[in-house]
């Protein structure tokens, strides 16, 4: 008989779950993930299911990455929410897995991972993306992942001025609030965004929330939100003229709106740059169209995972 799985909480997990450690594990995921040979990383584009009663969806993220002999998946459903309801629009969980049996080692509640490691990437594309003398980042939108977001791009990088803006002003100032550090609060997307050089749209938006007439030439976009094929976050005119990186050009073909639907060439993924394929064009205008990938998850998991394990 196998042993039980262990369920690690998520205030446990957050416990064992340090950026320092997860960034260089994702470094070497992706670009092992986009070598074309064969690295022994697998994951398919990300199943989905539509749950029309509820105004959401639910994703299935298996990954095997054969040089960790790590077996992991992700369940993660999403909602198009209002804000008031009080459990957070992204519920994940993850399960490791024995892989010379099946057998299920632990399951883990998967918010902590999903807010750090989607953040972590984003700060992966920034270092290698965003101009040389970036001084004002901006947030658009105020939820989960924008809190993530704030953590870890203040941690790493220093701006002169951080800004926030959220489709409703209270939630920009609640954010503004909770965080630890400076933050200007903006009610108007076009002025938050005016002259920044690192614009980050975390936004459950279904239409365009960043148009390229306001941004500044040379800019860097993360952008987090718009995980379907029929949801936008960025417009025509700001897809058309940035440089298009991607985590993954087989999720980006049939999950992202703002590639679907203006059929844009994605320039490069960001583990080409990582390991040098492609180049990191940093004077142009950039953005870094994320979706979240299984192998993140795995790699975060199993930093939790043996933490756990040797605490015991
Ligand atoms: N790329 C990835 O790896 C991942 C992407 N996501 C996606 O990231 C997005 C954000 O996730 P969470 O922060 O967890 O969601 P959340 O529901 O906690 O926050 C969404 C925020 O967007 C704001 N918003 C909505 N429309 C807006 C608009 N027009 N202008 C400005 N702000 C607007 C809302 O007011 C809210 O503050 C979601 O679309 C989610 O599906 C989530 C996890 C991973
Ligand atoms: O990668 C992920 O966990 C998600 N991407 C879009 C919604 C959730």
């Amino acid at each position: 008989m196998a042993a039980e799985p262990v369920f690690l909480r998520d205030d446990v997990v957050a416990g064992f779950l340090s950026y320092d450690e997860l960034i260089p594990r994702l470094e070497e995921v992706l670009g092992k993930f986009s070598r074309s040979v064969n690295t022994g990383v697998v994951q398919p584009v990300r199943s989905v299911i539509p749950l029309h009663q509820h105004n959401g969806f639910m994703g299935l993220m298996p990954a095997y990455i054969a040089y960790e002999d790590l077996l992991c998946m992700k369940t993660v459903a999403f909602y198009r929410r209002n804000e008031n309801l009080h459990l957070p629009s992204t519920q994940a969980t993850v399960f490791l897995f024995n892989p010379e049996c099946g057998n299920v080692i632990a399951v883990m509640d998967g918010a902590d991972i999903t807010f750090k490691r989607t953040a972590a990437v984003s700060a992966i594309s920034a270092k290698l993306l965003m101009p040389a003398q970036a001084e004002i980042l901006c947030i658009l939108g105020c939820g989960h992942q924008a809190v993530s977001h704030y953590e870890i791009f203040t941690k790493i990088f220093s701006f002169k001025e951080v800004r926030v803006c959220s489709r409703r002003l209270e939630t920009a100032e609640r954010f503004a609030a909770r965080v630890q550090g400076p933050v200007k609060v903006f009610s108007s997307a076009k002025e938050a965004v005016h002259g920044a050089d690192i614009i980050i749209t975390v936004t459950n938006s279904s239409q365009p929330v960043l148009f390229g007439e306001w941004v500044k030439p040379g800019a860097h976009i993360a952008a987090v939100g718009a995980c379907r094929p029929d949801w936008r976050e960025l417009d025509d005119t700001l897809m058309g003229d940035a440089v298009i990186y991607v985590d993954s050009r087989d999720g980006a073909a049939v999950e992202s709106g703002d590639i679907v639907q203006t059929g844009v060439e994605v320039f490069a993924e960001l583990g080409e740059v990582l390991t040098g394929t492609r180049p990191a064009l940093r004077n142009k205008t950039t953005v870094f169209k994320s979706l979240g990938m299984g192998i993140q998850d795995a790699v975060a998991a199993k930093l939790v995972f043996d933490k756990w394990k040797s605490s015991q």
